[in-house]
């Protein structure tokens, strides 16, 4: 059923993606995960491939249970995986702030949110992120109080998200950035053909790329999962 949905990844073989998928991800999988990735692809089809793929899902999972997250916010939540995800590995009083102004493509995931006994952890508003962002940055108490940030959103504002939730997030919180690799064009030159919804944006991943591996204020890793996710630990 969830390889129906595709998985959106820089992996060329796709025998390994299903080996990694067969193996190690479905047989693990939460119902409601599994779920809610139909939805979405019985709705949106192949745009469904926006939602995080299924083993970056799952390391999110494991590594947000092992930073022990308890206040994170996600930027980016179409249908819900991540979200879901997310709300799943917090603890029982933990929160997420999920910020889309999309609430139709919310709407798709909620009833598996719902079922899955997960949804009082979350507080989805329905907005552009800056607007939210500001709100925040000038509620003193929310600053530096985020243990975990997840950004998939508008990747031409990866560099202005940087410089406000890096005032959000604590030292020693974590900021993940999805899609770094932007399918692997980040590699390719200016004049290589690729899909020009690809090539718009790829000047944007490749100066956020930059930055971030040249950001004191961090230490970060970009990991070659999915699309590309780089976690930026928050230093001082
Ligand atoms: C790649 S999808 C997110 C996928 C999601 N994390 C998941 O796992 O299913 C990108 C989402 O970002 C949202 N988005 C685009 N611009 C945004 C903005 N300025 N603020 C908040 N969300 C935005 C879009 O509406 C879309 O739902």
């Amino acid at each position: 059923m969830a390889e129906k949905s595709g998985h959106g990844s820089i992996l060329r073989s796709e025998a390994l993606k299903k080996y990694i998928l067969e193996t190690s991800v479905y047989p693990r999988q939460h119902e409601q995960l599994k779920e809610l990735t139909q939805a979405s692809f019985d709705k949106y089809k192949i745009v469904s491939l926006m939602g995080v793929p299924q083993d970056e899902g799952q390391f999110l999972s494991m590594f947000l249970k092992i930073m022990n997250a308890k206040k994170t916010m996600e930027i980016g939540v179409f249908t819900g995986y991540s979200l879901l995800i997310t709300a799943l590995a917090l603890p029982e009083d933990g929160k997420v702030i999920a910020i889309d102004p999309d609430k139709d493509a919310y709407e798709v995931g909620l009833p598996f949110i719902k079922k899955a006994g997960v949804e009082h952890k979350i507080q989805f508003v329905q907005s552009h992120a800056f607007p939210v962002l500001e709100k925040l940055l000038n509620e003193k108490e929310e600053l530096g109080t985020f243990d975990f940030i997840f950004i998939d959103a508008d990747k031409e504002n990866y560099l202005k998200y940087h410089e406000i939730v890096l005032k959000l997030v604590k030292v020693g919180g974590v900021i993940g950035y999805d899609n770094t690799l932007w399918f692997g064009t980040v590699a390719l030159s200016e004049n290589d053909p690729m899909p020009p919804g690809l090539k718009a944006l790829r000047r944007a991943v490749r100066e956020i790329n930059t930055f971030l591996a040249n950001d004191p204020r961090i230490e970060m890793s970009q990991l070659s999962i999915g699309d590309g996710l780089t976690l930026c630990h928050r230093l001082y």
